[in-house]
């Protein structure tokens, strides 16, 4: 069973987390994952990334971590983008990481099997932390960002990409009818995998507002926090810093 969203990490079916369903369920997708993506964003996935890594800023050298870095996109994107960067690529997907790896094997991303909640680095270590869609899959976004926060230098920038419940306004019908039946179709045409996307359309429903999430930012510690959105409002980047004092 794959897991079911909800904002305070109490899943049904009685189970503690939802994250070990949420890993085997990436290693399950990992090798269409891509393909699915440019479809069902119809190939706008990549401009988001772009603006994260703008956003996230040149390191001038420091080291990065693309945390959920999935099959290695933004990682591939920093290291492209800035000369000098030195990039970490950071997942508790097993197959995920290979994907990555068979893609951007040779880019000089060093890749790391690793728990967004309890991450194996030293505090104060990165120029900055990136994530896609990463904080819609844990249990307690604020734990996850706080660790984020530990790990990041102070003056550090973290950006954040995930989907982003619409708004009600008069698209608000149309949007819903192709998360609720386009998404989980193409899932099952192209990922083979309906109950994934079902899943996606679900956690993206029940997911905080950009609003709420930029509160959480806020109380993890990040200042300077804020966000926009793209694709009819249901795609979200947030953005923040760790500041420079602590
Ligand atoms: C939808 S994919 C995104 C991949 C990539 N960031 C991108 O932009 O396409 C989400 C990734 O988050 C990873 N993930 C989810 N929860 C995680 C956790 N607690 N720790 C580490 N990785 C996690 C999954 O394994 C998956 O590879």
């Amino acid at each position: 069973m794959y897991p079911v969203q909800s904002k305070t990490g109490i899943k049904e079916g009685g189970s503690l987390s939802k994250e070990p369903g949420v890993r085997k369920m990436f290693d399950a997708i990992a090798g269409r994952y891509d393909l699915m993506n440019r479809v069902m964003t119809m190939g706008q996935d990549q401009k988001w990334r772009h603006f994260v890594v703008a956003k996230a800023g040149d390191p001038q050298g420091g080291l990065c971590l693309d945390l959920a870095t999935g099959t290695g996109d933004i990682g591939a994107l920093m290291m492209k983008t800035y000369s000098g960067a030195r990039v970490v690529g950071a997942d508790f997907s097993w197959n995920m990481l290979q994907e990555a790896k068979k893609r951007f094997g040779n880019s000089g991303i060093r890749w790391q099997a690793c728990d967004a909640n309890r991450l194996p680095f030293a505090d104060n270590t990165f120029r900055s932390v990136t994530f896609g869609y990463l904080l819609r899959n844990v249990d307690n976004a604020e734990l996850v960002l706080r660790e984020v926060h530990r790990v990041l230098m102070p003056g550090g920038r973290v950006v954040c990409l995930d989907t982003t419940p619409p708004e009600k306004n008069f698209l608000y019908p149309f949007i819903r009818c192709y998360l609720k039946y386009g998404i989980p179709v193409l899932g099952k045409m192209i990922a083979r995998d309906e109950a994934a996307y079902a899943y996606l359309t679900g956690s993206t429903m029940g997911f905080y507002t950009a609003k709420e999430l930029e509160s959480i930012f806020i109380a993890a510690g990040f200042s300077r926090v804020s966000s926009k959105k793209f694709m009819f409002g249901t795609i979200g980047v947030h953005w923040g810093e760790k500041p420079a004092y602590s």
